[in-house]
């Protein structure tokens, strides 16, 4: 069971945005995509959630192509929260994570459904914003009702034991640190439950707390790939950023972190 990317390539209008992509996602696996600016990472995203379609290769989820799974299976099979909340306008924030339970068939009674809702909610510390109109909420507060109402989708265990999957492009761009921090750990903790999470962060130290696999992308190529202390070399962030920077670990139990040098 994985997502399973195979020599996927995307072009539009004679632009290629992705080449020859190969990539496996898989459950009990937090996989983090950088990279700078522009560098396909989004498309990326799109594509290993079945929002965009190759141009050449294939994208298997469990063994099965994207392309056979029905709108309703593709649903209950992965959760995605993308950048733009277009659907934000003139609902509440409750109305919001409602809409997160629109997979769960008519076996999941609306008692039930209440419950997924106030957990979630709670979860993401926003039951007091509840009855708030969404569009007057803080940015970091609008990031968060959108990951509770992604959350809602995957909520309850699967009945089948097939693995499920979460896209989350750039969920801790609004958030502060506590809240970086605290979306990661819930994604780290949501691949406990059969759940592979595909996430965008820009933040290299961030990834590089979390990331069980974390890919490096440029120019709609994977530079390289791996456990963070790998992917983050030196050669690799000077050719993909431009920066002079180094990867530290300092102990077991603190985070690593990506310090930039001085002089650039
Ligand atoms: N529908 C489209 N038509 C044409 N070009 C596109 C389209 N979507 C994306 N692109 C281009 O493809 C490239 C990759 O875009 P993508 O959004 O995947 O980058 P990204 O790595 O997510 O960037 P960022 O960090 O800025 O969000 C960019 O140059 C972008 O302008």
């Amino acid at each position: 069971m994985c997502i399973d990317v195979q020599s996927l390539s995307i072009s539009i209008d004679k632009k290629t945005l992705l080449d020859a992509v190969d990539l496996t996602i898989r459950p009990n696996e937090l996989t983090i995509l950088i990279g700078p600016n522009g560098a396909g990472k989004s498309t990326l995203l799109k594509a290993c959630s079945g929002d965009m379609s190759p141009t050449y290769g294939e994208i298997l989820i469990n063994q099965k192509p994207i392309h056979s799974f029905s709108s309703a299976k593709l649903a209950k099979t992965r959760a995605v929260m993308t950048q733009s909340y277009e659907m934000g306008f003139g609902f509440t924030v409750i109305e919001i994570v409602s809409m997160g339970c629109f997979t769960y068939e008519e076996q999941v009674s609306q008692h039930q459904k209440r419950e997924i809702i106030r957990d979630v909610m709670n979860f993401m510390e926003i039951a007091h914003l509840s009855e708030r109109n969404f569009m007057t909420l803080s940015g970091g507060e609008q990031q968060r009702t959108q990951l509770a109402r992604v959350l809602a989708q995957l909520w309850l265990p699967y009945e089948q034991e097939e693995a499920r999957y979460l896209f989350l492009d750039e969920p801790t761009s609004s958030l502060d640190v506590f809240h970086q921090y605290h979306v990661l750990s819930l994604a780290k903790e949501l691949t406990k439950r059969n759940i592979g999470v595909l996430a965008v962060v820009h933040d290299l130290s961030l990834a590089a707390s979390f990331a069980d696999q974390l890919v490096l992308i440029n120019n709609g190529e994977i530079i390289t790939k791996g456990v963070p202390e790998n992917v983050l070399q030196r050669s690799h962030l000077a050719n993909v950023y431009g920066i002079k920077a180094e990867y530290f670990h300092h102990s077991v139990g603190a985070k690593p972190s990506v310090l930039m040098d001085r002089k650039q």
